[in-house]
């Protein structure tokens, strides 16, 4: 059988646009290793919160980048609320940018390929990737998505909060001078507004198996 070159795909896109539910689907269904880089930013701001440092201090959030085990990132700790707009604030750092992106690269070029989603995999981190995606939704709609995700996990929401939140995140990440989030230009657009799980993995699917038979 001939062997397969490591194939990557990079899928960007804003807060709960539902990038990282399809880049886990993406991943087991074609056996490749996911890294959601979300966490790594998430993991950094965790690590300057838990020393009861500034957000601010570039030093402490460089040196939590290049120590930082990628194996031991836990979701269900980093996915607090207040640790993504933290992780959005160290963020825009470049020197915390360029410790996590070698970092990035350095596992989607292990093994026989990888699915890495964020905001910038397809512009900065692997402008070379076999296939990219950019996910969005409109806010209200990824807003109404993190709501029932919450109450789904128990907690309490607001339905107003979370798209004010939303909308915040998109601004910082949309509008910050280093590798801001915005589409590949080779980047295919997925707009799931008005498409459920199914349908995106499957619509998904089909652009990546075009690319991998061609
Ligand atoms: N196409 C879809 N239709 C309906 N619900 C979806 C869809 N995609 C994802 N979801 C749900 O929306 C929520 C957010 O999805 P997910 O966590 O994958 O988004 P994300 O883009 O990775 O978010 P973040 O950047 O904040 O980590 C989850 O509860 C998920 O189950
Ligand atoms: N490639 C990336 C990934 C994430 N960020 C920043 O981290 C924040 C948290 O990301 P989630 O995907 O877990 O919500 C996000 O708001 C970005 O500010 C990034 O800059 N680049």
């Amino acid at each position: 059988m001939k062997e397969r070159e490591p194939f990557t795909i990079a899928i960007d896109g804003p807060a709960a646009s539902g990038k990282g539910t399809l880049s886990r689907r993406l991943a087991a269904h074609y056996g490749l290793r996911h890294l959601d880089t979300g966490l790594t930013y998430r993991a950094v701001a965790k690590a300057l919160l838990d020393r009861g440092v500034s957000l601010d201090d570039e030093a402490e959030a460089v040196e939590a980048a290049h120590t930082l085990d990628l194996s031991a990132m836990d979701r269900m700790v980093l996915a607090a609320h207040g640790i993504g707009e933290a992780a959005s604030k160290v963020a825009v750092m470049t020197d915390v940018r360029k410790a996590l992106v070698e970092r990035q690269r350095a596992f989607a070029a292990e093994g026989l390929g990888a699915v890495l989603d964020g905001r910038d995999i397809g512009t900065v981190v692997l402008p070379n990737a076999d296939v990219k995606l950019y996910v969005t939704a409109s806010p209200a709609v990824r807003a109404e998505r993190r709501y029932h995700e919450i109450l789904r996990d128990g907690g309490v929401a607001d339905r107003a909060a979370i798209l004010t939140d939303i909308e915040r995140r998109d601004a910082r990440d949309m509008g910050r001078a280093d590798s801001p989030l915005r589409p590949a230009e080779d980047a295919h657009l997925l707009d799931t507004s008005e498409m459920g799980i199914e349908a995106a993995f499957n619509a998904a699917r089909a652009l990546i198996n075009s690319k991998r038979d061609a």
